[in-house]
């Protein structure tokens, strides 16, 4: 657990660059920090691994402050990833994977089953790629080993600066794809820093909006979009506001608006509460037919106009609600 008090922080110039900056992240949750360039997400995080030291304020990581904690082992238990990799050139792929478990003196047979393992989580080739030097993968190789030399020793804690910003749209998609479906990280606590709207949405649990250095909420992605705390959360979102309702909304937020029985013979793939109204659309479209839906309680099935419509009968309810009625 990750737990940040009323921590402030300036540079020489004297312009505070995080101010009274306070959230908690727990064990198997993922916190996104988006904002603006300069919005103070990046020294948020480095103050968590101490690359940075707060002027005030409180951080703990595991229930323990970071300033009474050996820096070295507080870095153990931190894996941390950077946009640039921060790959050692003259290492190999597996020398890189392993260099923590190696300070951590992990025996050499330990180390190579674990470096494989992780290699093979990321697809990267261990025939083709253990021996290598990172120069020779390409931008996508290289951020999938360094996403494995910061989860190598297992760590209970995950900070990401922008871990996917450099790469091109498609294997960004395709990175943060295989990011999101590895088991390693549902026991960790995670904070991800980016500005980039969508991929907030896809990988945070909850997400914190930060702007001239202070949070503006912390919240799910849907409570920040239908329940925003004022007029910067909820013009930050203006533009792509459509798709990410879509995305943010699970089916099981507008099932009570969704009551069409499914027929007993039913071959059309089933949705799951959990999965998003987006989700359900592409699927609609690909298979140009309505599909089922399997909630807790009931089974039914359901055409695009019946979802855009129960989608609608949400967003009306919600709307009815306090500071929701800025919803367009
Ligand atoms: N080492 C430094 N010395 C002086 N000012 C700094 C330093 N690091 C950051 N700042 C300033 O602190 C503020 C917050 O910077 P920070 O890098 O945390 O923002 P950010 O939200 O991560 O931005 P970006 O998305 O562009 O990385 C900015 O005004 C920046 O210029």
């Amino acid at each position: 657990m990750i737990k940040l008090e009323h921590v402030n922080k300036s540079f020489h110039n004297g312009k505070p660059a995080v101010r009274d900056v306070s959230f908690e992240v727990n064990k198997g949750e993922t916190l996104v920090l988006l904002g603006t360039s300069g919005s103070g997400k990046t020294t948020t995080l480095r103050m968590i691994n101490r690359l940075l030291t707060p002027d005030s304020g409180q951080i703990s990581v595991n229930g323990e402050s970071v300033n009474t904690q050996q820096i070295e082992s507080l870095r153990r238990n931190i894996g941390y990833v950077l946009q640039d990799n921060g790959l050692f050139p003259h290492y190999t792929v597996a020398e890189n994977i392993g260099i923590v478990p190696a300070l951590l003196k992990w025996d050499k047979k330990r180390i190579e089953e674990r470096t494989r393992t992780l290699m093979e989580k990321l697809h990267l080739s261990v025939a083709d790629h253990y021996h290598v030097y990172p120069q020779q993968l390409s931008g996508g190789q290289q951020q999938r080993v360094g996403l494995a030399r910061a989860l190598a020793a297992d760590p209970p804690v995950l900070l990401m600066d922008e871990p996917f910003g450099a790469l091109d749209p498609v294997t960004r998609t395709s990175v943060r794809r295989e990011f999101r479906s590895l088991d390693e990280i549902h026991n960790k606590t995670v904070i991800m820093v980016t500005h980039d709207v969508q991929e907030a949405f896809e990988l945070g649990n909850r997400i914190c909006l930060m702007d001239k250095g202070a949070i503006q909420q912390t919240g799910t992605p849907a409570e920040l979009l239908f329940k925003p705390a004022n007029d910067f959360v909820s013009s930050f979102f203006r533009e792509q506001r459509f798709l990410l309702e879509l995305n943010a909304l699970r089916l099981a937020d507008i099932s009570q608006w969704l009551n069409n029985a499914a027929p007993t013979e039913d071959h059309i793939p089933v949705l799951k509460g959990e999965d998003s109204c987006w989700n359900a659309l592409q699927q609609m479209t690909t298979l140009s037919a309505p599909v089922s839906i399997a909630f807790e309680d009931k089974l039914v099935r359901v055409d695009t106009s019946e979802l855009m419509q129960a989608f609608t009968q949400y967003k009306q309810t919600v709307s009815g609600h306090g500071r929701s009625s800025r919803l367009s």
